[in-house]
């Protein structure tokens, strides 16, 4: 079981290694509660990741990695380390299935083991893999800052509303975050005065996490229910709604936090430009459309209790957490490889043959 760690940190980070295992900025217990977990063992991150103490596309598949290093860590030394390590792979893949990246970073720690020399120091360089993915990342969300605020300026070089759905920040990725990064980007160019932030039903990734990331730093934000969206685009003149992935399929299909879907419409419908950013590890080229993507459902209990009431109204629940935006609602995605405008499967797989941008 991971253990609480007290870590006093200025600039909070929502992964960090320590000598000890990985630390977790414990994502259920913001805002309100900076506390970080330790996770010592691949079971513990495993069930980080079901808890949602580390919650967001790229942070799960960065927090996988190190799961594996730590896996490696506890095995000490293997006659065939693939097969001592397959029972983590397994876990940790099993543990939320729509966000891509948890695959994708797990194949990269996969096949760094598949190519290691006999003699090499398996832990240290899955360590260091894990390392090198987490900080590719962070990297990766700065490019995307910058080409996402260039979309923005490139349409109205004023301050303007955006709106964003769910948290695709700092705490969920290596640091500075997908859409978040771009907002934070276009804020220090002067081109946001305002974020609309979605609460975001059920889980709340809006309120708890959006709102707290965006206050830090001066943002101004403020919060809606999800479906006021509508009213708020009639009302407010809003530029772009900018939002994260948590897979995106070959022809531009998104998959995303429930309710993206429904802000693709309304957006359609008022004339507001869709973003979405994201970094290529979140682009699945084996599915050629959206509906191929697996979406999460989760338990009814977060439905059903409110505050610190369980209701009991005796209805069924249908609690799907992702959504498919399809490709013809999204005027851009952009990643580190570059920008794709109203995206589809031949210039994803352009796209997706070209290095990256940094
Ligand atoms: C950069 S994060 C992009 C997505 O992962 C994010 O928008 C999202 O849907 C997260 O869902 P969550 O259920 O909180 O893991």
């Amino acid at each position: 079981m991971a253990v609480e760690a007290a870590v006093p940190r200025e600039q909070f980070q929502a992964l960090a290694w320590s000598g000890d295992g990985l630390l977790l900025l414990d994502q259920r217990q913001l805002p309100g509660n900076e506390s970080y977990l330790l996770c010592r063992t691949a079971a513990d991150v495993a069930e980080a990741i079901n808890a949602m103490s580390v919650r967001g596309a790229p942070a799960i598949g960065i927090a996988a990695a190190y799961g594996i290093a730590l896996a490696a860590r506890e095995l000490g030394s293997a006659d065939d380390w693939s097969a001592a390590l397959e029972p983590s792979f397994a876990m940790l893949e099993g543990t939320r299935p729509t966000a891509v990246n948890l695959a994708w970073a797990l194949r990269m720690m996969q096949q760094q083991l598949q190519r290691l020399p006999e003699g090499s120091d398996v832990p240290a360089t899955l360590l260091a893999l894990a390392r090198q993915i987490h900080d590719s990342d962070r990297e990766a969300n700065l490019t995307m800052g910058r080409l996402g605020m260039q979309q923005l300026r490139k349409y109205d070089k004023r301050p303007q509303h955006v709106i964003t759905h769910c948290n695709a920040g700092a705490l969920a990725t290596g640091g500075f975050g997908t859409a978040l990064g771009v907002i934070r980007t276009a804020h220090a160019a002067g081109l946001i005065e305002q974020v609309h932030a979605n609460e975001t039903r059920p889980w709340l990734q809006g309120t708890r996490l959006t709102a707290w990331e965006l206050m830090r730093e001066g943002i101004p934000v403020s919060l809606q229910a999800d479906l006021a969206v509508g009213h708020l685009m009639k009302e407010q003149s809003i530029s772009w709604v900018i939002v994260g992935a948590d897979r995106i399929a070959a022809n531009g299909d998104v998959a995303n936090k429930i309710g993206t879907y429904a802000l693709a419409v309304l957006a359609m419908h008022h004339g507001v430009r869709f973003m979405v950013v994201a970094p290529s590890s979140t682009i699945d080229m084996q599915l050629d459309n959206g509906d191929l993507i697996p979406l999460e459902e989760r338990d009814a209990d977060e439905l059903l209790i409110v505050g610190n009431r369980q209701l009991d109204t005796g209805a069924e629940v249908f609690n799907p957490v992702f959504d498919v935006t399809p490709a013809d609602l999204i005027d851009v995605i952009v990643t580190e490889k570059g920008i794709i405008e109203r995206p589809d499967a031949r210039k994803l797989a352009d796209m997706m043959s070209r290095q990256r941008l940094h």
